[in-house]
């Protein structure tokens, strides 16, 4: 019998082209994302080259990252660099015929919603992206990188990337969620426990009963921060929630094709006694909702706690902690409960899927959003937008004074018209809160989509427990 493997080993062995006698691969890439930022300069070189795309029909492309999400959007992006790199994203997809969905198509959103959405995404795949949050399509044991630019055009010219394989890391998260407790907290809670640089070097595989019960949008939310903890991937292992996700989708196989490519599908999983070169366990039971208050992702804590001061921490930390306080504008000791916002986005790759929508429209029905307060409802596709409308979700949300738009990566960074002003404060279900993330001098907590709902309505930091 052959040596027990991770479910990272057997994904990976499977796609190895070539391998160095320094362990230096070459691996087979079943499908390349691209969007408008990190693509023109790997389309020009291979125009430069003569070179043509070499698997068009296993290349997707769309546009998110600088496309306006207002609804005069059709008057065209008024911002000139932003413009331009959607400009050039229209025409790459167009002379090197490779999957296109154009702002004008309602699929178009943000390329890890449409993805998976579209069937593109499959357990066992290999997914690249030239974008650091590919790792969300991991949610369906697909083994997926996030790339450079340098290596988008790689992909493109050969279908192939050059990889050295990482180690396995484990993180399992035991026993069943508390009620007002999400993906996001446990993805949140995890890298609040390991710290930013906690995975680095390792693929993890998320498991255990909390992980199991979460649908296919709370296993995205999962694996979409697992870059923000460091690692070079996040992983699930497939099971029935997949197969039934991806069953009937665009591009996913069918009839026959399906039985056969599920038969596979079913093999995907760590074997019994196979070697993880980490570990790490959180109770299920234990996570509270949490928030950050600090500008990295790492600075987590409980919404019922209070800001830290410097001298909580060690070593370096002491000194990002002093400049973490100073640029979020925060006093050691208040509890975050207290802390006023006043701007809300609810969007993003990390929680821009329909169940974020409805989980956010729970908390919002029937009341209002504080006065003076913006909010905005930022849908991650054209798709899932139709669909909240369908639902009645839209109108939840109208009604409550957020504002609707349409999709794009809006909020979650400042590439488009959706940005904070200096000093303007978000509760974010967005991934990332740097220093400038939103916008210059804008200050970032990261939270679920029900915590966020919950700070709209009051105006403040809020336990969403209390709303519930
Ligand atoms: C613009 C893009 C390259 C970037 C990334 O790689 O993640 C963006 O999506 C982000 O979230 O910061
Ligand atoms: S939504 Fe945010 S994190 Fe996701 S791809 Fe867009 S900018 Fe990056």
């Amino acid at each position: 019998m052959s040596a027990p493997k991770t479910l990272y080993d057997k994904i990976w062995d499977a796609h190895v082209v070539s391998e160095d006698a320094d362990g230096t691969c070459l691996l087979y890439i079943d499908r390349h994302l691209v969007h408008e930022v990190t693509s023109p300069q790997a389309f020009e070189g291979l125009r430069l080259a003569g070179r043509k795309v070499r698997a068009p029909e296993k290349t997707i492309a769309v546009p998110d990252h600088n496309v306006p999400t207002t609804p005069d959007r059709e008057q065209g992006i008024k911002n000139e660099e932003s413009r331009i790199q959607v400009e050039a994203l229209d025409k790459n997809a167009r002379d090197f015929g490779i999957n296109y969905y154009p702002v004008s198509d309602i699929r178009q959103g943000i390329v890890h919603i449409v993805g998976p959405e579209q069937g593109w995404t499959l357990p066992g795949m290999t997914v690249v992206c030239g974008d650091s949050h590919t790792a969300t399509h991991g949610a369906f044991g697909s083994l997926a990188h996030g790339i450079g630019t340098s290596e988008v055009e790689h992909v493109l010219a050969t279908q192939t990337l050059i990889q050295k394989k990482s180690k396995n890391m484990k993180v399992e998260i035991t026993g069943k969620l508390r009620p007002g407790v999400t993906a996001k907290d446990i993805t949140l809670a995890v890298i609040g426990k390991t710290g930013t640089a906690g995975g680095t070097g390792h693929v993890i595989e998320y498991c255990g009963e909390a992980i199991r019960d979460l649908s296919m949008e709370g296993r995205m939310t999962v694996c979409n921060m697992a870059i923000e903890g460091g690692a070079r991937a996040g992983l699930i292992a497939p099971d029935e929630t997949t197969f039934e996700y991806i069953k009937g989708r665009p591009h996913a196989p069918k009839g026959a094709q399906f039985e056969a490519a599920l038969s596979w599908w079913k093999t995907l999983f760590t074997d019994e006694g196979a070697h993880f070169d980490k570990v790490v366990t959180l109770k299920g039971e234990e996570i509270e909702p949490v928030v950050t208050w600090g500008t990295s992702p790492e600075d987590v804590l409980p919404i019922s706690g209070v800001v830290p001061a410097p001298e909580d921490f060690h070593g370096g930390k002491v000194e990002a902690a002093k400049r973490s306080l100073d640029y979020m504008g925060l006093t050691p000791g208040m509890k975050l409960t207290d802390i006023a916002i006043d701007t809300v986005f609810i969007g993003s790759c990390t929680n821009g899927r329909i169940e974020d929508l409805r989980a956010a429209a729970e908390i919002v029905k029937g009341k209002k959003v504080k006065d003076g307060m913006r909010a905005m409802v930022v849908p991650g596709s054209g798709l899932v937008r139709l669909q909240a409308e369908e639902e009645g979700l839209a109108q939840i949300f109208i009604d409550a004074g957020f504002e609707w738009r349409l999709a794009g990566c809006s909020m979650c960074l400042a590439m488009n018209p959706d940005q904070l002003s200096p000093g303007e404060r978000c509760a974010s279900t967005s991934n990332r809160n740097f220093e400038g993330r939103q916008g210059r001098n804008g200050r970032t907590h990261l939270v679920s989509p029900a915590m966020a709902a919950a700070a709209a309505i009051t105006g403040h930091l809020t336990d969403v427990r209390e709303l519930m």
